[in-house]
C-alpha cells in the first residue's frame, strides 16, 4: 500500500482531521471528530497479535458503564482509536480482495481474445489500434485493457510522441500464450468459461439447505402427475421389500405403497436428505420408512425390488454402470430394478420435453437423458438379461430389470 496511514487519528488540538487524515481512511475518521474527549482518553495498541473480534470486544467492554451512553458511531470509533496500523491497511486489503474478481474478468478476456499469443508473434511492440484490429475488437476498449494489463505487470508500455506501443513481459509470454511449453492458457480458458459462472451459484450453494429444500420441493412435486402412472407400470405386487434409492422426499415411494399395500416401502437417500425429508416431508403414519446411506461408496440395504428414479440420468455411464452392478451383485434371483426416467425417442425426434430436460442436465449435472436402448445396454452390462420397457405417455417412462 502506497499511501501510509497514522496512527494519531485525531488531533485534539486542532479538533480537526490531521493531513494525515485525508484519504485512505478518511471514511474512518469523521466519526473520531465526532468525539474528541472519548478518544484522546485511549491509547492505540499497534502490533497486537490477539484476534481482531476478540480484541474488539474487550475494548468496548472495558468500560461498560460509558459504553450504555455512547453512540454506535462512538463505538466505532473507539474501535478505530485502538485499531493497529494492519488494521488500519485492511480496508485496503479488503477492497484489493473485493476488485479481485475484476481482475481476473481482465486477465480471461485477453486470454480468450489473443492478446499475448499477438504480442508474442509480433516481432515488434504495437499500438492499441493495431491489437484492436488485429483481434477484431474496438479501440477504446483494447487500449484500456491494454493499460489495465500494464498495471498488472503482465505487459510493458513504452510512449514515444503521446504514442502508446505495447508488448509483451516474459512471464506473460512464457505462461499466458498459448504456444510455449509452460503454457497456463488453457487452465485460465477453463477458469474463465467453466468456474467463473459457476461461482454465481456460491451464494446458493452456501445457503443449501433452503436449496436443498427447493429442489426437494420439485422432486416431490413431479409424482403428482406421473407418480400411479410410474407405480402401475408393471405389476410389481410380487416384490415383497422395495427401495428408493435416491428416493429423496419419498413422493414415488408413497405411491408404490399406495399401490402395493402389502409390500414394505423404504426410501434411501443422503443423510441430509433425509433428515430433510423427515423434517418437511414426511406425513403422519407415513406409509414409508427413510433409511440413510449412499449408494456409490456404501452397501444397499437388502429388497427384492430396488427403485432408481431420475437417479441414472444424473450421472455419466461411468458412474452408473458400477452403481447398476452393485444393484445387481446385491439383488437376489428374481429380484430387480426398476428404472424410472424421461426416456427419449430412439430416432431423437422427441419428447421435446425429454430433450429440454437432457440439455438442462447438461447445465446442472455430469449426466443426460437417454433413449431405453441405452438403459437397456447398461442394464444388460451389469448383468440383468430379462429387461423390459413400459413408456407410460407421460413425462416419465419406466424400464423394469430382473435378475
Ligand atoms: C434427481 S434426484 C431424484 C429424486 C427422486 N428419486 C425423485 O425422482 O423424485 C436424485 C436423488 O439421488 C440422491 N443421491 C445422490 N447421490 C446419492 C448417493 N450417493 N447415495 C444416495 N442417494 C443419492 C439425491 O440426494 C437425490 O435425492
Amino acid at each position: 500500500m502506497e499511501e501510509s496511514v497514522s496512527t494519531a487519528l485525531y488531533d485534539p488540538e486542532q479538533r480537526c482531521l490531521s493531513p494525515a487524515d485525508v484519504a485512505p481512511t478518511s471514511w474512518l475518521k469523521p466519526k473520531l471528530a465526532i468525539h474528541p474527549r472519548i478518544l484522546s482518553a485511549s491509547q492505540p495498541s499497534i502490533g497486537s497479535t490477539q484476534p481482531l473480534l476478540s480484541r474488539r470486544q474487550n475494548r468496548v467492554s472495558v468500560d461498560p458503564k460509558r459504553r450504555i451512553h455512547i453512540e454506535t458511531q462512538t463505538v466505532t470509533a473507539v474501535m478505530a482509536e485502538h485499531m493497529s496500523q494492519s488494521e488500519l491497511d485492511y480496508p485496503f486489503r479488503l477492497l484489493e480482495y473485493v476488485n479481485g474478481f475484476r481482475v481476473s474478468k481482465a486477465i480471461f478476456s485477453a486470454c480468450e481474445l489473443g492478446v499475448f499469443d499477438l504480442l508474442l508473434k509480433s516481432q515488434e511492440p504495437l499500438s492499441a489500434e493495431r491489437v484492436a484490429r488485429e483481434l477484431s475488437a474496438n479501440v477504446d476498449g483494447t487500449e484500456r485493457l491494454l493499460d489495465a494489463l500494464v498495471g498488472l505487470e503482465i505487459l510493458e508500455v513504452e510512449t514515444t510522441d503521446g504514442k502508446a506501443l505495447y508488448s509483451s513481459t516474459d512471464v506473460a509470454n512464457l505462461y499466458l500464450a498459448k504456444g510455449s511449453s509452460k503454457s497456463l492458457h488453457d487452465m485460465i480458458i477453463y477458469q474463465s468459461q467453466t468456474i467463473y459462472p459457476l461461482w454465481n451459484n456460491l451464494l446458493d450453494a452456501v445457503r443449501s439447505e433452503e436449496e436443498m429444500l427447493k429442489f426437494m420441493g420439485l422432486m416431490n412435486n413431479s409424482w403428482i402427475l406421473d407418480g400411479h402412472d410410474i407405480a402401475t407400470a408393471f405389476s410389481l405386487s410380487c416384490f415383497q421389500t422395495i427401495v428408493d434409492l435416491g428416493g429423496c422426499t419419498g413422493a414415488l415411494a408413497r405411491e408404490m405403497a399406495k399401490v402395493y399395500p402389502s409390500s414394505s416401502v423404504t426410501v434411501f437417500d443422503l443423510p441430509q436428505v433425509v433428515e430433510t425429508a423427515r423434517k418437511h416431508f414426511s406425513q403422519e403414519n407415513d406409509a414409508v420408512a427413510f433409511q440413510t446411506g449412499d449408494f456409490f461408496s456404501g452397501e444397499l440395504p437388502d429388497a427384492d425390488l430396488y427403485v432408481l428414479a431420475r437417479v441414472i440420468h444424473d450421472w455419466p455411464e461411468e458412474k452408473c454402470l458400477p452403481l447398476l452392478k452393485k444393484i445387481y451383485d446385491t439383488c437376489k434371483p428374481g429380484g430387480g430394478t426398476l428404472v424410472v426416467e424421461a426416456m427419449l425417442f430412439e430416432n431423437r425426434r422427441g419428447p421435446v420435453m425429454a430433450q429440454i430436460f437432457s440439455l438442462n442436465m447438461l447445465v446442472q449435472t455430469e449426466g443426460r437423458e437417454r433413449p431405453p436402448s441405452e438403459y437397456v445396454h447398461m442394464l444388460n452390462e451389469a448383468g440383468f438379461q430379462n429387461v423390459q420397457v413400459c413408456r407410460t405417455g407421460k413425462s416419465y417412462d419406466a424400464i423394469l430389470a430382473i435378475k
